[in-house]
């Protein structure tokens, strides 16, 4: 699914200027790592594609459907094909793992399609199949809220599988999780969207990872762009840049960002 962001400016009611005149344009089947400081505009932009909230000028165009002016009509189709992954997992903690992962049916298909004493025998099996994908076929019984961090992302993956979306907005999937199983999610996460073709736009803090899965990095400051490159041209340079800001209480200060050349300039 192509993505066009051009000109976006998000000022929230209270006079919040998140974005201002962020313009980005991603390819049908590309995967970018967004980066940036805390409040930079990172979870806006993400929610703005995800129709969580309404820019308040320019446009984001998805699959030729601009989301600034759409009608109801034209969004709810279009979120079907969206499907998102975030730092906090969404997940019902007192049912089944096969239940979460079912859930992932409910936009396209209903409540009855999407619980598991009413679903289908392929649902049953597609939605067993996704677990497999993850290697959790095994927990497929197991209360959701037993699991680990990890796991429990990865439930999530699943559950999107059953979406079968085109485009994935991850927003801090790994935030919450420790490096071994960060790195875990985001295998399994790269690894379905290659297979499946799907446009992924990635929020990381962890700026090994990001330039390890992103082809293409986009740096977010204030809410404007600071560079949007390939990943093999943007220096340790460029990333320190990005973290240092005039507001200690945001980059300064983040002990999620994880990379040496930050700790050296704060140093
Ligand atoms: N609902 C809201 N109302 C008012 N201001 C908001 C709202 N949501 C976010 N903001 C502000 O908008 C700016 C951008 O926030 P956003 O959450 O997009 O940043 P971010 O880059 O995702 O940060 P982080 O890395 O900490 O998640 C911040 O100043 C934040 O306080």
């Amino acid at each position: 699914m192509q993505v066009t962001v051009s000109d976006l400016t998000k000022v929230y009611p209270d006079g919040t200027r998140a974005l201002s005149g962020l313009s980005i344009d991603v390819s049908p089947g590309e995967g970018v790592v967004i980066l940036g400081h805390n409040g930079c505009g990172k979870s806006t932009l993400m929610k703005c594609l995800s129709g969580l909230e309404r820019p308040t000028s320019g446009r984001l165009v998805l699959d030729g459907i601009n989301l600034a002016s759409a009608s109801r009509r034209e969004l709810r189709p279009l979120r079907q094909r969206i499907g998102c992954v975030f730092q906090k997992f969404n997940m019902v903690g007192n049912l089944s793992v096969l239940q979460n992962v079912l859930f992932g049916l409910m936009g396209r298909h209903g409540i009855l399609a999407s619980h598991a004493l009413t679903a289908s025998r392929e649902s049953r099996l597609a939605a067993m199949q996704a677990l497999e994908r993850g290697g959790l076929a095994h927990l497929a019984a197991r209360r959701t809220d037993t699991l680990s961090g990890g796991q429990q992302q990865r439930v999530a993956i699943a559950r999107m599988l059953m979406q079968d979306v085109e485009i994935v907005l991850a927003d801090e999937p790994v935030a919450s999780l420790d490096p071994k199983a960060g790195r875990e999610v985001m295998e399994l996460l790269w690894s379905v969207v290659r297979e499946r073709g799907m446009t992924v736009l990635c929020v990381l803090h962890q700026i090994e990872l990001a330039r390890e899965f992103g082809k293409r990095l986009i740096g977010l400051k204030a809410g404007t762009l600071a560079f949007d490159r390939p990943t093999a041209d943007i220096s340790d340079a460029d990333i320190t840049a990005l973290y240092q800001t005039d507001t200690p209480q945001e980059a300064d200060t983040d002990e999620r960002v994880i990379t040496a050349p930050h700790r050296a300039a704060q140093a």
